[in-house]
C-alpha cells in the first residue's frame, strides 16, 4: 500500500507545492524561477556608470559587452539597466544613443528575449509537468481516502479482535493463577516426595543392610542345602537305578498285558458286533411298537372320548350327590338340635388302685341316664338323691365309647355349628382322663380332644376336593373361677383371656 509519505519521498515534492497546485496557483512559481537568476556583477558595473554615462569610453564598452556577466544577470536586473541606460541617453544627449550603447542595448535585449522564450518553454513544461503531477497526487488522494475508508472498517475487525484478545488475556490470566496454584502445590507435593524420598532412602538403606544380613544367612542354607541335595542326587541315582529295572519289569509286565487286551479287544468286538445286531432288532421292534402305540393312542381317544361323555354323567351325579349331602347334613342337624343343644353326660370313675375302701356311693345307674347316689351319713329322704343326664357312662366303659357319643355333636362343626365339650368335675374325678386321656401315644387311650381332632381331620381331608376348611381349637380350663389358656406354652400368660 503506497502512503502519503511514500508519494513524497518518490517525487522530491514540497508538500505547501502539493497544496499550490491542487489551487492551481502556478504564477508565483515563474517570478520565482526569474529571481533565482542574480546578475549582481553587471547591475555593479552600470553602478559605477551612473550620472558619467556620457563619458562611458569604448574599451569600458567594450569589456562590458564582452563580459559574462550578462548570462548571470537577473532579467530585472536587465531591464532596470535598460532603462537607466535609456534615461540616462534622454537626459544628456538629447534622445541621441551613440553606436556602443545601441549595440549594448541590443545584446541586452537579445538576452531578454531569449530568456524570455526559454522561459516561456520551461513554463510551459513546468505547467504540463504539474498538471500530470496534479493528477496522480488527485487519483493517489482519492485512493489513500479510500484507503482510510477501508481502514475504519479494519479498525473495527482490529478492535473486535483487541477485545477477543482481552478476554483471551483474562482467561490466560485466570489460567496462569490456576496454574500458580498448581505450582504451589506442586511445590508442596514436590517437598513431601523430597522427605518420602529421604525416608525411603533411609529406609532402602535398612533393607540393604538386611539383605545383605539374609543374603549370609541364603549363603549358608544355600551351602548346607548344596550339600543336602547331593546327597539326595546320589540317593535318586540309586532310585533311578532301582526305576530302570522296574521300567524293564514294567515293560515286560506291561507287553504281557498288551497281549491280555489284544484278546480282551477281540473279545469286545465279538461282544458290540451281537449288540449291534440286537440293536437293530430292536429298532425293527421299535417300529412295530411305535405303530402299536399309535394304534393304541387311537384306540385310547376314542375311550377317552367316551370316557368323557361319561364323566359328563358322573360329574352331574357328584351334583346329585352334593345336593343329596346338603339335605343329609340338615336332616343330621335337625337330629343333634332335637337331641338337644346342651347335653350332659355322666361318666363314673372306677376305683383307683390305690383306693383301699372300695365302698361306691351309686345305688342304682340306668339306661335312660338317671342315677341315683346313696349319703349313709344321711336319713331319711336324703340318704339317696336322684340326678338325671342323657346318657350315663359306666365304670368299665372304654374312651371309644365315651367319644362315639360326642362324635356327631362334634361333627356338626364341619356344618358351621359352634361346639363346646365341657368336663366338670371335682378334683380326680377323672376329668383330664377323658378328654385327653392317660397316654396320648396309645391310640386306645386318646381321649375325647384327640379323637375329635382326628375325626375331623379325616373328613376334611377326605372332602378336600370339594371343601377347604379351617380348622380352630381352643383348650381352656376353668379352676378356682380362673379361666386358663391350656395351649400356651407361656405359662406366665396362661391366664385367659391374655392382656
Ligand atoms: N375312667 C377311668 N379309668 C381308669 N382310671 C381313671 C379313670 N378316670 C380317671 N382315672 C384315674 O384317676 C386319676 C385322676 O384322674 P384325672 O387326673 O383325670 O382327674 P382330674 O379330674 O383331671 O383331676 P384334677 O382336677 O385334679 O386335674 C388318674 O390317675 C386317672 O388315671
Amino acid at each position: 500500500m503506497e502512503t502519503l509519505s511514500d508519494v513524497n519521498a518518490s517525487e522530491n515534492v514540497d508538500p505547501r507545492s502539493l497544496n499550490e497546485i491542487r489551487n492551481g496557483d502556478v504564477s508565483e512559481r515563474i517570478q520565482t524561477f526569474e529571481d533565482r537568476v542574480e546578475g549582481s556583477n553587471l547591475f555593479e558595473v552600470f553602478q559605477t556608470m551612473h550620472g558619467q554615462f556620457g563619458d562611458l569610453p569604448a574599451f569600458k564598452i567594450s569589456e562590458l559587452m564582452k563580459l559574462d556577466s550578462l548570462e548571470s544577470a537577473s532579467t530585472r536586473s536587465l531591464f532596470s539597466i535598460l532603462s537607466r541606460i535609456l534615461d540616462e541617453s534622454i537626459d544628456k544627449k538629447n534622445g541621441d544613443i551613440s553606436q556602443r550603447v545601441a549595440s549594448v542595448l541590443k545584446l541586452v535585449v537579445q538576452e531578454i528575449e531569449q530568456r524570455v522564450s526559454e522561459q516561456a518553454v520551461s513554463m510551459r513544461k513546468q505547467s504540463s509537468l504539474y498538471k500530470s503531477r496534479g493528477d496522480r497526487y488527485q487519483s493517489k488522494i482519492r485512493a489513500l481516502e479510500t484507503l482510510a475508508t477501508g481502514t475504519t472498517v479494519e479498525n473495527e475487525v482490529v478492535m473486535n479482535h483487541l477485545q477477543h484478545t482481552k478476554i483471551e488475556k483474562a482467561k490466560l490470566e485466570e489460567a496462569k493463577k490456576c496454574e500458580e496454584q498448581d505450582l504451589n502445590r506442586l511445590r508442596k507435593e514436590k517437598d513431601k516426595c523430597e522427605n518420602h524420598i529421604i525416608t525411603l532412602k533411609q529406609e532402602l538403606e535398612l533393607t540393604k543392610r538386611t539383605h545383605e544380613e539374609i543374603r549370609l544367612q541364603l549363603e549358608v542354607q544355600t551351602e548346607e542345602t548344596k550339600n543336602q541335595l547331593e546327597k539326595k542326587i546320589m540317593k535318586l541315582e540309586c532310585l533311578l537305578n532301582d526305576s530302570r529295572k522296574n521300567v524293564k519289569e514294567l515293560e515286560d509286565s506291561s507287553e504281557s498285558k498288551i497281549l491280555q487286551w489284544n484278546r480282551k479287544e477281540q473279545r469286545y468286538r465279538h461282544f458290540i458286533d451281537s449288540h449291534f445286531r440286537s440293536l437293530q432288532e430292536l429298532r425293527l421292534a421299535s417300529g412295530s411298537i411305535k405303530q402299536e402305540v399309535l394304534r393304541t393312542k387311537n384306540i385310547y381317544a376314542e375311550e377317552l372320548h367316551h370316557f368323557g361323555i361319561n364323566l359328563k354323567g358322573l360329574v352331574e351325579s357328584v351334583q346329585d350327590y352334593h345336593y343329596v349331602l346338603e339335605e343329609n347334613r340338615k336332616l343330621y342337624n335337625e337330629v343333634q338340635d332335637l337331641k338337644g343343644n346342651i347335653r350332659v353326660y355322666c361318666r363314673i370313675r372306677p376305683f383307683l388302685p390305690q383306693q383301699s375302701a372300695k365302698q361306691t356311693t351309686i345305688q342304682y345307674m340306668g339306661e335312660n341316664g338317671e342315677l341315683v347316689v346313696t349319703n349313709p351319713s344321711k336319713q331319711g329322704k336324703d340318704n339317696h338323691r336322684l340326678f338325671k343326664f342323657n346318657k350315663i357312662f359306666g365304670p368299665a366303659i372304654t374312651q371309644e365309647e365315651v367319644f362315639r357319643d360326642t362324635q356327631p355333636l362334634i361333627r356338626s362343626v364341619l356344618d358351621g355349628y359352634n361346639v363346646c365339650i365341657f368336663a366338670y368335675g371335682q378334683t380326680g374325678s377323672g376329668k383330664t382322663y377323658t378328654m385327653t386321656g392317660p397316654n396320648v401315644t396309645s391310640v386306645a387311650d386318646w381321649g375325647v380332644n384327640y379323637r375329635a381332632l382326628n375325626d375331623l381331620f379325616n373328613i376334611s381331608q377326605n372332602r378336600k376336593g370339594s371343601i377347604a376348611y379351617e380348622i380352630g381349637v381352643q383348650m381352656v380350663e376353668i379352676y378356682n373361677e380362673q379361666v386358663r389358656d391350656l395351649l400356651c406354652n407361656d405359662s406366665s400368660q396362661k391366664r385367659y383371656p391374655s392382656n
